[in-house]
């Protein structure tokens, strides 16, 4: 069955709460958790006037392409309330497709890997707790070299 990586984030409301209703809410839809990270909390990235994150990831199996995993995303961001205001901005839940196998897809509505991800500690150091020896297929290195560069 075709493997994916989640990262999650959250920084509104009852940060933990929310990302293991998150993670419940993936299984519900038939998403099979493999691994499942530790929670950071984690300094905000991007737009720095807010509060800080819990981030976590997790690695997936599902039969599920690359458009219909994503739109079950949205969909359980939506369920969850989530309003979308600020980019970069504060979230109760955040829900990103980081790698989908070793494929590389530019979609106008899908960019995998995403495309942010190699400079964000707060999802590197998770996917490289669980599966360090990952290659990220664009820039062809492991996610525990790239976590290691970002940490220096
Ligand atoms: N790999 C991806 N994972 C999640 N969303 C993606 C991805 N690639 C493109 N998108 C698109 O990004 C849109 C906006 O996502 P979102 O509001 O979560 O952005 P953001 O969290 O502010 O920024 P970032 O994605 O850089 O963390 C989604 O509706 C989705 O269509
Ligand atoms: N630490 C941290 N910072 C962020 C995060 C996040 O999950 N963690 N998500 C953001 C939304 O894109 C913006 N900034």
């Amino acid at each position: 069955m075709p493997k994916a990586f989640i990262a999650l984030g959250s920084n509104l409301g009852d940060r933990r709460r929310n990302i293991a209703e998150a993670v419940e809410k993936m299984k519900r839809r038939g998403i099979k958790i493999v691994k499942m990270s530790s929670i950071i909390e984690t300094e905000p990235y991007g737009y720095k006037d807010q509060d800080k994150f819990l981030n976590a990831a997790c690695l997936v199996e599902t039969e599920l392409s690359p458009m219909e995993l994503l739109d079950v995303l949205l969909v359980i961001e939506k369920e969850m309330g989530r309003e979308r205001r600020i980019r970069w901005g504060p979230r109760n839940i955040d829900l990103d497709l980081i790698f989908y196998e070793d494929w590389v897809i530019r979609d106008e509505r899908l960019t995998v890997p995403h495309p942010d991800a190699h400079n964000r500690t707060f999802v590197m150091g998770p996917i490289a707790e669980i599966e360090p020896d990952f290659v990220h297929p664009v820039l062809k290195k492991r996610v525990v070299e790239i976590y290691r560069e970002l940490a220096k």
